[in-house]
């Protein structure tokens, strides 16, 4: 799908969003659902291609799941009442549904085979098998990617210290290790989000982070048991509003209930750190859920360059993109380093970053880890059309850029954002009060 994105709206952006549910606790909580006794409801659920993908497998998997716009109700089989699917499950785009159900799948007492779209499929797997080696598991990849075949067994516990800073990873073993009959710990390379732990305490597991918040201890054996989760908005897709407030002159925005977790919250932190105006208010009153939330202001600024270093890099990893894009509009160098796990994304996102942000004339060199970015030239009307390269973050961040452009802009590939944020293109019109497109 090709969209024309209008130019920038003169008197800014303005209006008020509740962004869409967090994507990946949406996951989280389909899983644990299924895996616990007794009923779950999911209010605010994300209702995107990539948690549909979970919802889908988790029912050829035998899980009742009944789904009414954001409300998901999963009646849960308990960890040993899944059922063989009847064929291969198919997870589309979604990276964090593959390499959960792969932890959680080694651990059962039949086959299963997951496949996905041609993007899913260049993607490394061999991050969750090795690992999950150390438990028994038996997991077949394609020469390290999908097509994968999982020879479920009993599973044993081990003590495992990651080599990538991945929540991924982390929670395919933290799903693994439940299923082993005694206690196993994990190691991370870096703290990642720690939503899996914090839910599945929610459900009555028995886990613990060490003060070091890097080293996991696993207890299988607790009775998880069906919940009521209200899921946050997603700090990832509010991440767009706070970058379009941002570089967009005249603009205030204000958004709700958006999730807070510390890890989840690098882009707020590295905004401001760039001079960004942005005033967060926690919500004090108790919510059923394991998260912190609140309220965002924010309003437009002038922005100085920032230097990032691999401790910073895993709670923005998907605000990377907007992060280039803020770059992109200071008045120095940005360097961002240790982003090598950019490369295995839905795309290569050094490189479609890079592809991007030179239609607009800007000074973008890529590294091995990252990207070096100089915003001191005004941006020039771009000759070609932007391009989401089929990567729900990209063609948002591009969205985003149009909202500064003198003219308007088309978008190819806008679909995209149906993996993460269906609602994109009506909370974009929202906030600009002026019509954008359709072609
Ligand atoms: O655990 C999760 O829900 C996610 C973890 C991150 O991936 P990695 O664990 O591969 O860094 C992130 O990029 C993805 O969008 C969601
Ligand atoms: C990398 C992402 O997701 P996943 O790994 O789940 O495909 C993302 O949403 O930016």
């Amino acid at each position: 799908m090709k969209i024309m994105l209008n130019q920038r709206p003169q008197g800014g952006l303005h209006g008020t969003l509740q962004v869409p549910g967090d994507k990946s606790l949406s996951h989280r909580g389909l899983i644990l659902g299924a895996i616990s006794t007794g009923t779950t409801t999911l209010r605010r659920f994300l209702p995107a291609a990539d948690c549909l993908a979970t919802l889908t497998a988790l029912q050829a998997l035998g899980v009742p799941i009944k789904r009414q716009g954001t409300t998901v109700t999963v009646t849960g089989v308990g960890l040993r009442g899944l059922r063989p699917a009847s064929a291969a499950l198919d997870l589309k785009n979604a990276g964090t549904a593959t390499r959960l159900l792969t932890g959680l799948l080694a651990g059962q007492a039949f086959d299963s085979r997951l496949i996905g779209d041609a993007s899913l499929s260049r993607r490394p797997m061999a991050r969750v098998q090795a690992p999950l080696a150390k438990f028994g598991a038996r997991v077949q990849t394609t020469s390290g990617h999908l097509p994968l075949t999982i020879h479920g067994r009993q599973l044993h516990a081990a003590q495992v210290r990651m080599t990538v800073a991945s929540a991924q990873v982390k929670s395919a073993l933290i799903l693994a290790a439940l299923q082993a009959p005694t206690a196993s710990t994990i190691v991370e390379k870096q703290p990642t989000r720690d939503h899996t732990e914090r839910l599945l305490r929610q459900f009555g597991g028995r886990i613990t982070t060490a003060p070091d918040q890097r080293t996991i201890v696993v207890d299988p054996g607790a009775q998880l048991h069906g919940c009521d989760v209200t899921i946050p908005g997603d700090p990832s897709s509010a991440a767009f509003w706070l970058a379009a407030a941002t570089i967009v002159p005249k603009s205030r925005l204000r958004l709700t209930n958006v999730g807070l977790n510390p890890t989840r919250l690098g882009f707020l932190r590295i905004l401001k750190r760039m001079g960004g105006r942005v005033t967060v208010t926690p919500h004090t009153s108790a919510t059923t859920t394991a998260e912190p939330v609140g309220d965002l202001l924010v309003s437009s600024a002038e922005l100085t360059p920032v230097q990032l270093t691999a401790a910073d890099i895993p709670a923005v990893i998907d605000e990377l993109p907007l992060v280039a894009l803020l770059a992109a509009t200071a008045n120095g160098v940005s360097t961002i380093r240790g982003a090598a796990e950019l490369r295995f994304k839905e795309t290569d996102r050094i490189a479609t970053i890079v592809t991007e942000l030179r239609k607009l004339g800007v000074a973008v060199t890529p590294l091995a880890d990252g990207l070096i970015i100089d915003g001191r030239q005004t941006w020039q009307r771009p000759t070609t059309a932007f391009d989401s390269h089929g990567d729900h973050r990209i063609g948002m961040m591009m969205a985003v850029a149009a909202l500064r452009l003198p003219a308007p802009v088309a978008l190819v590939g806008a679909q995209a954002w149906e993996i993460s944020y269906p609602a994109f293109l009506t909370d974009l019109q929202t906030v600009c009060r002026e019509r954008v497109n359709a072609w």
